[in-house]
């Protein structure tokens, strides 16, 4: 059946302007003035027209810090999905097995009966055997899959040497793959931490406390040279602080094809929610660490001067009351990570359109557009236009709402925004033009979610303007 979307405000990564959007077969086919036509009627009256969320990170049903996460692909697309995102790229854990193509094939069957939203992965590499190292282009090939993430944290999880890093980038430009970095050194955190614990500070707080920012801005440095030296494509994960943002400038100033991603948590929390009395701090526990809030208008700023380009939710969830308390008497034990798949969208929403930081424009261009570009998503995800897919949110920006874990969907215990007013609500969420949330109902499908196979592409990821 056909649907129209009459009488909203479409709003796009460029434009503001009211149409209405025909719906045919799951594509966009016609957007005009008073469409008539056989269809569905959605009254969207008085709401943004907005193309689906693109969540480019996130870590669903993946072991980590000796534990899972505790949002599969069941709960954590649906609250995807009820917080406007309609596709996500998931990171495929590769550490621990043999062969890439049985962690890809692992990560397809969590993801294949459970998702309700369209999704990727990106390959998460620890080291290079010379099968894997022979494999990885192969694998890259046949699963569409254009990025890949190593990491320089975790020393004792997955932290990869700088050699691996980069044969990682050589491989990233021999197949036009981007590489995405967690920039920290996490062996010289791997001392703090024991110096810590050896004087007894086992409390949240010295989470934060031994990973300084300043090894944030050393490790993004090295990343961002080694990656220029093998002429690969840097995108920087979870970027939280001023020494990182200033070595991701001078880069791209030099015309470096570096992109920067954030996250809300570090554009509206801080550092002292891991000083709370008790044990309340590790419920803010995940790296890069919260930092004080002076970081926060940095990051702002460069996502304002697109030095900064995207937005994920790192959405890697631990509910206190259990996996959380893993670290009850050792900072070190407490798994890694939040939950934001949910309140990514919203709070980007909220804390940045509703309090003037950035126009709707904005916000759609870092909330789902520009990881669409970056990922190879694009045109068929990441905006509303004829031949895309009709994977299409309606927002109502009058409505006012109060986030709690009581009324989230995502399966913890446990919300960081728990009690804040957010301005603006996700009312109707439509994947490839089929009902997934309808005025606030979950209505999709266990399942429905398609693998995204995407094609590589030779374009550097930096803007013209900035070579
Ligand atoms: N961010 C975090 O603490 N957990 C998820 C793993 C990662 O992205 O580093
Ligand atoms: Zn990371
Ligand atoms: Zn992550």
């Amino acid at each position: 059946m056909k649907k129209v979307i009459k009488g909203g405000k479409i709003a796009t990564a460029t434009d503001v302007y009211e149409a209405d959007v025909l719906i045919e077969d799951g594509i966009i086919t016609k957007i005009g003035k008073n469409l008539e036509e056989d269809a569905e009627i959605i009254d969207a009256t008085g709401k943004y027209v907005m193309p689906g969320g693109i969540d480019p990170h996130t870590h669903l049903d993946m072991p980590f810090n000796n534990t899972v996460t505790d949002d599969d692909w069941e709960s954590g697309t649906i609250a995807a999905a009820f917080g406007g995102t309609t596709t996500i790229l998931d990171f495929c854990l590769s550490a621990g097995e043999s062969k890439l193509s049985d962690a890809v094939e692992k990560w397809h069957a969590k993801a294949k009966d459970k998702a309700v939203i369209d999704y990727g992965f990106h390959l998460m590499i620890t080291d290079f055997t010379p099968e894997t190292e022979a494999e990885l282009p192969v694998i890259l090939e046949k699963e569409g899959i254009t990025s890949m993430k190593v990491f320089m944290a975790y020393a004792r999880e997955f932290q990869s040497s700088d050699r691996t890093l980069f044969k990682a980038f050589k491989i990233g430009n021999a197949t036009d793959t981007v590489v995405m970095v967690h920039c920290e050194n996490g062996s010289v955190i791997d001392e703090l931490v024991e110096e810590a614990l050896a004087n007894g500070n086992t409390a949240p707080i010295y989470h934060a406390r031994t990973r300084p920012a300043v090894l944030e801005g050393e490790a993004t440095k090295r990343a961002i040279e080694l990656a220029n030296l093998a002429g690969a494509k840097l995108y920087v994960v979870h970027v939280t602080c001023k020494e990182a943002v200033d070595e991701i400038i001078k880069a791209r100033e030099k015309g470096y094809d570096v992109l920067g991603e954030t996250c809300p948590p570090y554009l509206t929390l801080d550092e002292s929610m891991l000083a709370q009395p008790g044990f309340e701090g590790a419920k803010y526990v995940w790296s890069p660490p919260l930092r004080p809030v002076e970081h926060q208008e940095v990051l702002w700023n460069a996502l304002k001067a697109k030095q900064l380009q995207t937005i994920g939710s790192d959405q890697c969830s631990f509910s206190f009351k259990g996996k959380k308390q893993l670290g009850l008497n050792d900072f070190s034990k407490i798994p890694n990570g939040g939950p934001f798949i949910e309140d990514r969208f919203g709070i980007l929403y909220s804390e940045g359109v509703a309090k003037g930081r950035i126009t709707i424009n904005e916000f759609v261009d870092m909330i789902s557009t520009s990881a669409a570009k970056t990922f190879g998503l694009f045109p068929k995800k990441g905006t509303i236009a004829i031949g895309s897919d009709a994977d299409i949110v309606l927002f109502d920006p009058e409505v006012k709402r109060v986030i709690s874990a009581e009324t989230h969907h995502m399966n913890v215990d446990y919300n960081p925004y728990e009690g804040w007013e957010v301005a603006g609500e996700v009312q109707t969420v439509l994947v490839r033009g089929e009902y997934v949330v309808k005025d606030k109902t979950f209505v999709g499908t266990l399942g429905s979610g398609q693998y995204l196979k995407r094609k590589p592409s030779s374009q550097p990821l930096i803007e013209p303007a900035l070579n």
